[in-house]
């Protein structure tokens, strides 16, 4: 395989050991998704040869940057790495800064002027970094990685010190580096909503192993994985903006058919994602059209899954689409629901991701 990534790691620290062994296609996002103290860090600081015991392989393209013959130093290893709390340099204006590491690896200007520009960095370059908020020194931090002409962005955990405001404006800007950066990324998180919007590509770890990979709403729509017993568990699909009303609301088409959603002024044709959480989606026998609820979708029962806590979590098919829905056991009796039956979900919130 030349054309791909290939990363087959191991590293021992204490109790805790990282084994993975993953093919990944060298372009878009790739999500590293998994809980606290699953290895996500360690496994991106290895690709980085930023951890000194990691053994194994790394490849990426043609190119070796470990095997069991060689072992690239960090300096060697064309990465472009942002972290949660990325260090710049307290004495330089954020025009140095970019400049510092830009000047040593030799790159184009113009790829510094491209992404000073696509990071909106121009008001900000006289400024020192003790002057800017954490949103503007990730987007530095973007920029002087992107600068630099890696090839592979490694972001970990970039946006978990902003807060939600922060978080939110942020993320067109990672869609930008996504559409424009024309290199893979690797984007280590424990957001959901994070890992759903970006993320071509998915990765799920747990306890220094990947759980499952593939193709992003592959993974995150998948009912056999820890993901749906989550408090969040949810299906993300796919969807068109097709018209938006006077109030600002959405019809949006997807394969699980139109769902309404209040949303920013997206023209028609916009792709985006939707978000629609279990715990958001009812189910009844017959088509209630007195109901306030504006979405509702024809499905099947495909199974039932008994949960913690006495409640009951079904897993649909909404005409090709997945989807699912948590409801009491109680409901489950009342309306003697089995698998085959043909039902209506009503889906109370749908969350725009895109
Ligand atoms: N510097 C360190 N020294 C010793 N143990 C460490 C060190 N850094 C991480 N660990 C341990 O290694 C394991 C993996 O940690 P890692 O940071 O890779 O997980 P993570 O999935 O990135 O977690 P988080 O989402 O909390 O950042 C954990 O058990 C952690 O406690």
């Amino acid at each position: 395989m030349t054309d791909g990534i290939r990363i087959a790691l191991r590293v021992a620290r204490g109790e805790f050991r990282l084994d993975v062994d993953l093919a990944l296609p060298a372009r878009g996002v790739t999500a590293v998704f998994g809980p606290s103290g699953s290895g996500k860090s360690t496994l991106l600081r290895a690709i980085a040869g930023l951890e000194p015991d990691a053994a194994g392989e790394v490849r990426i393209g043609g190119e070796v940057w470990q095997d069991a013959a060689q072992r690239l130093p960090a300096h060697r290893r064309a990465t472009g790495v942002v972290f949660q709390h990325t260090a710049l340099l307290p004495h330089l204006s954020v025009d140095g800064n970019l400049r510092y590491g830009w000047k040593r690896a030799g790159a184009p200007q113009a790829l510094l002027d491209g992404w000073i520009e696509r990071l909106a960095l121009v008001p900000l370059l006289a400024r020192r970094p003790d002057t800017l908020s954490g949103g503007e020194r990730q987007r530095v931090a973007l920029a002087r990685a992107l600068a630099c002409d890696p090839r592979w962005l490694l972001l970990d955990e970039p946006l978990s010190a902003l807060d939600g405001e922060r978080r939110a404006e942020i993320l067109p800007y990672l869609e930008a580096v996504r559409r424009e950066a024309g290199i893979p990324i690797l984007h280590v998180t424990h957001a959901m909503e994070e890992a759903a919007r970006l993320a071509d590509h998915l990765v799920l770890m747990d306890a220094g192993k990947v759980v499952a990979a593939g193709p992003a709403l592959d993974v995150l729509n998948r009912a056999d994985l820890p993901l749906a017993l989550r408090e969040d568990a949810g299906v993300v699909l796919e969807a068109r903006v097709e018209a938006r009303d006077a109030h600002g609301l959405l019809t949006l088409h997807t394969a699980a058919g139109a769902l309404h959603a209040h949303g920013p002024a997206h023209a028609p044709g916009t792709p985006l994602r939707l978000r629609v959480q279990a715990r958001d989606v009812s189910l009844a026998l017959h088509r209630h059209d007195d109901s306030s609820l504006l979405n509702l979708l024809p499905a099947t029962l495909l199974g039932l899954d008994p949960l913690p806590g006495g409640q009951v979590q079904a897993r649909l098919d909404a005409t090709g689409a997945p989807l699912l829905a948590r409801i009491s056991h109680r409901s489950v009796e009342r309306l003697e629901l089995r698998p085959g039956m043909a039902l209506w979900a009503q889906v109370k919130a749908v969350a725009l991701l895109v």
